[in-house]
């Protein structure tokens, strides 16, 4: 969908701030472009659409070079999310929505329909819509920003930092509403930000740059926790590497079997099957239970096990009926195949297939 081949570019004060890069993002996911402060997020991001040219090198989107493209037809067809929303002070909230639907010429009743429909759609309610930016928070400013780059319906979506601005809770109320609308929509976004935990949050893919505008890595979250390219990318990842590789890593690909007979703890069930708690075979006191799915997270696995008296966690299908058992030891031992604690790894946007791994002690 879009294709950056070997693209450079230096500006005219002689900065590099983007080397040599080549990346494919495929259609209908999420890139991520991480990195710290300088490294030319911005600049490659802002050259999907033209507010930067490349110096050389080819940027396609949609299969079409941009540079051959007219510049103001690509950016309307292109939305673009920037930090503290970048509204028009002056303008309506509804307005602001309306701004590239009208210009594309769909008229003014057509364009506000849109419009209302998008604020609904982002959780604003029809009378912030009559409101003007400064009477909106900032994580509202942001929900608009958004709305208004949803509203000509484009399939790619440029996201600049859009939600460093806000404060963390409401920080992440907008990337849950992110997944919400991206599960709708499902287009084409590229999204800038410094943040790791937002990266491996809202990430199908995540690239990681480095100064000098190098691209050091892209691969799905997973595997980058898994197997980071270089020291530089595994310390970028944070010591907390192995705990969020858990987060992301299901149960599902843990072994269950039937619950034993001689743990002291019996597993009580309702009639429908579905476990109500543990209860201690000799005194009867009990110990809340919370039955597992297929989908829930290694870490949640791992947590449950610990707090579980007799160290199992109780597996349940989608509709909570128990379907098994599983030990401790068994998620442990699945949580240390997942932390592919593969060393350093040199490698640029290619990634290899997980391979088997050491077991290594992650929950330590
Ligand atoms: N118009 C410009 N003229 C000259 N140098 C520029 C220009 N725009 C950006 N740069 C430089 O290019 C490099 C990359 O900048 P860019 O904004 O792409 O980085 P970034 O990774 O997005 O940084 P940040 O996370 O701080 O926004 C930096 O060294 C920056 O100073």
């Amino acid at each position: 969908m879009i294709q950056f081949e070997a693209v450079h570019k230096r500006f005219p004060n002689g900065t590099t701030a983007v080397h040599d890069l080549s990346l494919d993002m495929p259609e209908g996911g999420v890139t991520v472009f991480v990195g710290s402060s300088g490294c030319g997020k911005t600049t490659s991001l802002r050259m999907i659409n033209r507010m930067v040219e490349p110096s050389s090198g080819t940027i396609r989107v949609g299969g079409r070079d941009v540079l051959e493209q007219d510049a103001a037809e690509l950016r309307r067809s292109i939305g673009y999310v920037i930090q503290q929303a970048g509204l028009f002070p002056h303008r309506t909230v509804l307005d602001n929505v309306a701004t590239v639907p009208l210009l594309l010429g769909w008229g003014r009743k057509k364009a506000r329909a849109a419009a209302s429909e998008l604020l609904d759609r982002v959780g604003l309610s029809a009378e912030m819509g009559k409101r003007y930016p400064h009477q909106l928070s900032g994580g509202q400013q942001q929900r608009v920003g958004v709305a208004r780059a949803l509203a000509a319906d484009p399939p790619v979506l440029l996201m600049d930092e859009p939600f460093g601005a806000v404060d963390p809770v409401v920080r992440t109320q907008l990337q849950d509403e992110l997944l919400r609308l991206q599960k709708e929509l499902n287009k084409t976004i590229v999204f800038v930000t410094h943040d790791i935990d937002e990266a491996v949050r809202l990430g199908d893919r995540i690239a990681v740059f480095r100064e000098g505008g190098h691209l050091v890595q892209c691969a799905p979250p997973e595997e980058l926790l898994a197997r980071p390219a270089d020291e530089f990318v595994a310390d970028f990842l944070g010591v907390e590497r192995g705990l969020k590789l858990l987060s992301l890593t299901t149960l599902g690909g843990v072994g269950q079997g039937a619950y034993p007979a001689d743990t002291g703890w019996e597993l009580a069930l309702d009639e429908a099957r579905k476990p109500l708690h543990w209860r201690d075979e000799g005194t009867g006191a009990t110990v809340p239970i919370r039955p597992l799915r297929e989908t829930d997270s290694l870490l949640s696995a791992l947590n449950e096990s610990i707090a579980a008296p007799g160290g199992f966690v109780a597996r349940v299908d989608a509709d909570g009926i128990l379907t098994g058992v599983s030990s401790r030891s068994e998620i442990h031992d699945r949580a240390g195949l997942a932390h592919a604690t593969a060393g350093t790894r040199a490698g640029t946007g290619k990634t290899e297939p997980a391979e088997a791994v050491e077991d290594t002690d992650v929950t330590s």
